[in-house]
């Protein structure tokens, strides 16, 4: 069974900039009722997906005090019990950030662990790849960063 995540955040001066996981030093963070780590975002409704199991919007929802500020990171651990809970085990998942900036390339690893750690998975089943978006459109401006991923579960 597969399972499709995409998310979208704009950046905001002050806030720290939170991808899969990791604080990455950048001008701007990402805006969001949580940390807005994008990238967990997009994997977290991925896993979500693979089961028809409704998108974090229900399980984390927005403006709910609770999740003031909440770390993504138990996004993806509860995404990823719910999975277990109906019998089922995650097998791979695949990513891509689309940012003009910053790289994000030098802190994969990083990102693959924590993001392994949620999951309770290898670090080699988390793919984390990064495109900019050749200048084009509000990625192009640097007005924010989007996510895509697609996540794989079998029968456990
Ligand atoms: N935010 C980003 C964007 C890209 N990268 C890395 O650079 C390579 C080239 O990107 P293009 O958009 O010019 O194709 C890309 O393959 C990534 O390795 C990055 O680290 N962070
Ligand atoms: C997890 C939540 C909780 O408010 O995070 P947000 O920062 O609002 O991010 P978004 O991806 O717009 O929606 C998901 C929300 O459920």
């Amino acid at each position: 069974m597969i399972g499709f995540g995409y998310d979208i955040h704009r950046f905001k001066e002050g806030r720290p900039l939170i991808l899969g996981g990791v604080e990455i030093s950048h001008t701007h963070g990402l805006d969001g009722h949580s940390d807005a780590d994008v990238l967990s975002h997009a994997i977290a409704d991925a896993i979500l997906g693979t089961l028809g199991l409704p998108d974090i919007g229900h399980w984390f929802p927005p403006g709910d005090p609770s999740c003031k500020d909440i770390n993504s990171l138990l996004i993806l651990e509860k995404a990823a019990a719910l999975i277990r809970e109906r019998g089922y085990e995650l097998v791979n998942i695949d990513s891509t950030l689309v940012a003009e900036a910053p790289k994000v390339l030098p802190h994969r690893e990083a990102m693959q662990k924590k993001i392994a750690e949620a999951l309770g998975l290898a670090p080699e089943r988390i793919g984390i790849k990064a495109t900019t978006n050749e200048l084009l459109g509000a990625i192009g401006r640097q007005e924010g960063i989007a996510a895509m991923a697609v996540a794989l579960i079998k029968q456990a």
